[in-house]
């Protein structure tokens, strides 16, 4: 659906929590206000795209690895059961400790196959990383695997990807640029030396940089055409691949290498997914009062680290130390100019904040999220657009301006992250209603009790996993 099509009576993709999709009606949730200043610890489950990029490693390396603390929603459940019916083992394990507030979350133990199977369907969701990092993968099996998702997944752009599988000797078949794509495995793939235009997604290269070593050739990939996105998650890329011994050389801009190597096994603990973060600690912000943040790094790949600096800027004391990232705000937010280029998966908190800001803003940089879960540029106009703000949008972001804000429906999309921008939105506007809020257990398994358990007057320690 886009943005365009209102849909009255809303039928919603959900997910269970095994990650399958179902239709339900659900009814709109009610977004709660914020009762007064905030006080709360939100610990947050573990970053998406780290869980995935281990998930791929682990599934590729020589022996057993250990994923401690992954995140458990829609996203890495499909990635863990599309690599299930690749062969690969991935079992619940407890850990030895206890979590934070006493809560056990199961690590997940992945035993890689000798030689992965073919013959195989996988379900992506709506998820980029699956949708663009199995097709590599799936390129070593011994058989066809067959790629398709939600009806939304089939409109993201996947043709780079799958040309430079071509290039590098994959027989593919695709829906002109897009899934179903079916990958006809042939136990391995030449590799090489490949081009493409990555200007659409940062995941068309990591896609082929996690599977590359275990090419003939490995892998070089080159980018030509306008700057590549979200970069941040190129060199998360490589940096995990690097943890697991990987050879990797990325002196040179736009230009990629990875040797034909053996994977190592990994023994990871998975960040906290800081993106993911973003609408709670945004809430500081809107609502006033303080929201902690435990084991947010001290340094990381993730792009949204930069949530401090946005934060910062918006109007909020901000401080990170050993015990994690302290977030202050007195309620009163101003505009902020920023290019989201390299942190592009922010601009739906970014603009739910400057809708509610004193003073204009401008997000740059960031036309490719039209491709994202839906054209996010048209949602956020639309939506926000729709409680009273003035939005316009521009050729690559969105131009808010203070506007006196009312209540209504924030339509979703199934995008998880339009369904916490209309939260954010409703903790100063009463009557926001979010159409489809289990769109959030794409990244998150419990938005909503998160959510209320932060805004619980008592102050208090509110637990995600
Ligand atoms: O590789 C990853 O884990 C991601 C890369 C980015 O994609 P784009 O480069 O398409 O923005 C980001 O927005 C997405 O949420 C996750
Ligand atoms: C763009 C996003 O997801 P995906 O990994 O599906 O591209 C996102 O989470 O904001």
């Amino acid at each position: 659906m886009s943005p365009a099509d209102p849909s009255p009576h809303p039928t919603s993709v959900t997910t269970d929590t095994d990650g399958a999709a179902h239709t339900s009606a659900q009814p709109d949730w009610a977004a709660p206000v914020a009762p007064g200043l905030l006080d709360a610890t939100v610990v947050l489950p573990g970053s998406k795209s780290l869980t995935n990029r281990y998930l791929v490693l682990a599934a590729l390396a020589t022996e057993r690895s250990r994923l401690r603390a992954p995140l458990r929603s829609r996203d890495t459940l499909l990635m863990a059961d599309a690599l299930r019916s690749l062969g690969v083992g991935i079992d619940d394990v407890v850990p030895e400790g206890e979590a934070v507030g006493g809560e056990t979350v199961p690590d997940w133990v992945i035993t890689p196959p000798e030689r992965l199977t073919g013959g195989v369907g996988i379900d992506c969701g709506l998820a980029g990383t699956v949708m663009r990092f199995l097709p590599a993968v799936a390129a070593l099996a011994d058989g066809p695997v067959r790629l398709d998702g939600d009806p939304q997944a089939r409109v993201r752009p996947m043709g780079p990807v799958i040309d430079a599988l071509r290039t590098l000797g994959v027989h593919v078949d695709d829906d002109e640029g897009h899934l179903p794509v079916t990958v006809d495995g042939r136990g391995h793939v030449p590799g090489g030396a490949v081009t493409m235009d990555a200007s659409a997604s940062s995941q068309f290269i990591s896609a082929l940089l996690l599977a590359g070593a275990r090419y003939d050739d490995g892998v070089t990939v080159h980018h030509d055409g306008k700057p590549v996105p979200s970069e941040p998650h190129i060199l998360m890329t490589v940096e995990t691949l690097r943890d697991a011994g990987a050879i990797v050389d990325d002196s040179e801009p736009n230009t990629w290498r990875v040797e034909p190597s053996e994977i190592n096994a990994l023994d990871v603990s998975v960040e906290p997914d800081l993106s993911n973060a973003g609408p709670f600690v945004a809430a500081a912000l809107v609502a006033g009062g303080t929201v902690r943040v435990p084991g947010w790094p001290q340094h990381t790949t993730q792009a949204g680290d930069l949530l401090r600096e946005i934060l910062d800027t918006m109007g909020a004391d901000v401080r990170l130390d050993r015990s994690g990232l302290t977030v202050t705000g007195s309620g009163e937010l101003v505009g902020i100019d920023i290019d989201l280029h390299d942190a592009a998966e922010l601009t739906p908190t970014v603009a739910a904040l400057a809708a509610l800001a004193s003073t204009p803003s401008w997000i740059r940089g960031v036309a490719h999220i039209r491709g994202h879960e839906t054209d996010r540029l048209a949602a956020l106009t639309a939506e926000l657009g729709g409680v009273g703000a003035h939005v316009v949008e521009t050729a690559d972001g969105l131009r808010i301006s203070p506007a006196p804000l009312r209540g209504g429906r924030f339509r979703t999309y199934h995008d998880h992250r339009m369904a916490t921008a209309g939260a954010i939105i409703g903790l100063r506007v009463p009557g926001v209603h979010v159409e489809d809020i289990d769109t959030t257990r794409k990244t998150l398994p419990d938005f909503v009790g998160l959510w209320q358990g932060m805004l619980d007057p008592s102050g208090s320690v509110v637990l995600a996993r």
